[in-house]
């Protein structure tokens, strides 16, 4: 499904449980990342598990564009012989992101890092999203932003310097796609580069970097945050990984389980990184039972398999300083807490406002849609329930967000009148298997 074809509406009635086992698709993160270290490696990566969405694809068509030969064996894995850091070839095209905003980013940090003239574009969500973020340390470093769209957007176009300069930087917002930026611009710089940040958010790119053999130090910096110290021009060297399943994706069914009466469901090999479990822990206070078994280690990072029932849910007040945490579980938190006994407050939301769409307005449209009491004070969404289903039976406003679709088809599986989505195209960026997958769980949904 692209979304150059006609929108795709989609539906999902209540009225069955959910039983039996699944395994969301590979973390889309880590997946971005071991393509681009791929690239920026000497020799063969080998990646299982890649998540195959929309927004990965193009981050393996970039590679391949700067030097990579990116290719998909019979089996499921994904070979890349990289171009090596100092080794990226002058793209012939403009590299097209879609609608892939840690692809966009990541790789602006490293093409913008070697000396070629690299046009950045993506779909009209991408086009909205700020790039300034990333243009400001990168021209610190020595990046001339050649073009761009007013205010910092796609389509722009970078040119690298001769040399790199290493610069230490600190993170204005917690941003992982930010960071990663800095550090992978850094790998091609001579000396250290430092990435002081107040909130630490996902570390991906700091594991992975030293799998691929990079000298990465990580020190606590204040109350939350950390700092991150690279020596930059390593010679990093291919490596075999397998992608762990993607905690971001597994939220659906996870909250799809606890909300629908009777639903008893096993989502297995689940990334339990810290920096990503924020809902599950917020989830928990809630009253959710979620058990996590089988834990174990998978590509540097450790899994679990999660159990999950469905349960009565009570409010919670969320902190500012979980959202790193849980950046991208905010809409399909809103569905749960729209199924809880009172008024759930989810504080310190601003980052929502500049993701795939306006998050914070389009949770706000649909929960409206779907007759859920609610409302944004500021930055803060707090959403009251009364522990009963809400009616359900509108349509929200997708907004080419992936994840406002598949929030709102999670909550008519338990509203009474269902739920629409004016279009589910863009599913396909981080869960394509969304739909098949839900129904093999005996999920009702429809599409066209
Ligand atoms: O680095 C990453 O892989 C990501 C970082 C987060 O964005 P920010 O860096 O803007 O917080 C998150 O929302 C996004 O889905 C993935
Ligand atoms: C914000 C997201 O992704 P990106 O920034 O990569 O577009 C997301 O997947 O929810």
């Amino acid at each position: 499904m692209s979304h150059a074809d006609s929108p795709v509406p989609v539906k999902a009635r209540s009225g069955n449980t959910l039983t039996g086992r699944m395994c969301p698709p590979g973390d889309k993160s880590i997946s971005h990342r071991a393509l681009i270290l791929g690239l920026l490696a000497i020799g063969e990566t080998k990646v299982r598990g890649l998540l195959e969405g929309d927004d990965v694809l193009r981050t393996a068509a970039a590679c391949r564009a700067l030097g990579a030969q990116v290719t998909r064996e019979a089996d499921g894995a994904w070979r890349i012989a990289g171009a090596g850091i100092g080794g990226l070839h002058q793209p012939e095209q403009v590299l097209d992101f879609g609608n892939a905003g840690t692809g966009s980013r990541l790789m602006m940090g490293v093409a913008g890092s070697h000396p070629v003239t690299v046009t950045f574009d993506g779909d009209a969500s991408l086009r909205k999203r700020p790039m300034g973020r990333i243009l400001d340390p990168l021209t610190r470093m020595g990046v001339t932003v050649v073009d761009q769209a007013e205010g910092g957007r796609v389509p722009l176009t970078l040119k690298g310097p001769r040399e790199t300069i290493p610069i230490r930087y600190e993170t204005p917002v917690p941003s992982a796609q930010i960071k990663s930026a800095v550090l992978l611009a850094g790998l091609n710089a001579p000396g250290t580069v430092t990435v002081v940040e107040n909130q630490a958010s996902r570390d991906h790119t700091e594991r992975m970097l030293r799998l691929f053999g990079a000298q990465v130090s990580v020190e606590p910096h204040g109350e939350a945050g950390r700092l991150i110290t690279l020596a930059g021009q390593p010679e990093l060297r291919g490596v075999e990984l397998t992608v762990p399943a993607d905690p971001s994706s597994a939220a659906f069914p996870i909250v799809a389980a606890l909300i629908t009466p009777g639903s008893d469901i096993v989502v297995e090999s689940v990334m339990t990184n810290p920096l990503r479990t924020g809902l599950i822990t917020t989830l928990m206070e809630m009253g959710a039972d979620i058990t996590l078994t089988n834990e174990r280690e998978n590509g540097g990072e450790v899994v679990a398999d999660l159990r999950v029932r469905h349960s009565a849910l009570r409010s919670v007040e969320v902190p500012p300083e979980r959202a790193p945490a849980m950046i991208d579980e905010y809409p399909v938190l809103a569905v749960a807490a729209a199924f809880a006994e009172g008024e759930t407050q989810m504080r310190g939301l601003h980052e929502l406002r500049v993701k795939e769409s306006d998050r914070l307005q389009a949770v706000s449209d649909g929960l409206a849609a779907a007759g859920v009491a609610h409302r944004i004070e500021g930055d803060d969404l707090i959403v009251c329930g009364d522990g009963s289903a809400p009616p359900g039976g509108g349509t929200a406003q997708t907004h080419l967000d992936h994840r406002i679709a598949m929030s709102f088809l999670v909550l008519g599986l338990a509203a009474p009148g269902g739920m629409a989505v004016d279009d589910g195209a863009m599913i396909a960026t981080s869960f394509p298997d969304f739909v098949p997958a839900m129904r093999r769980l005996g999920a009702e949904i429809l599409e066209g």
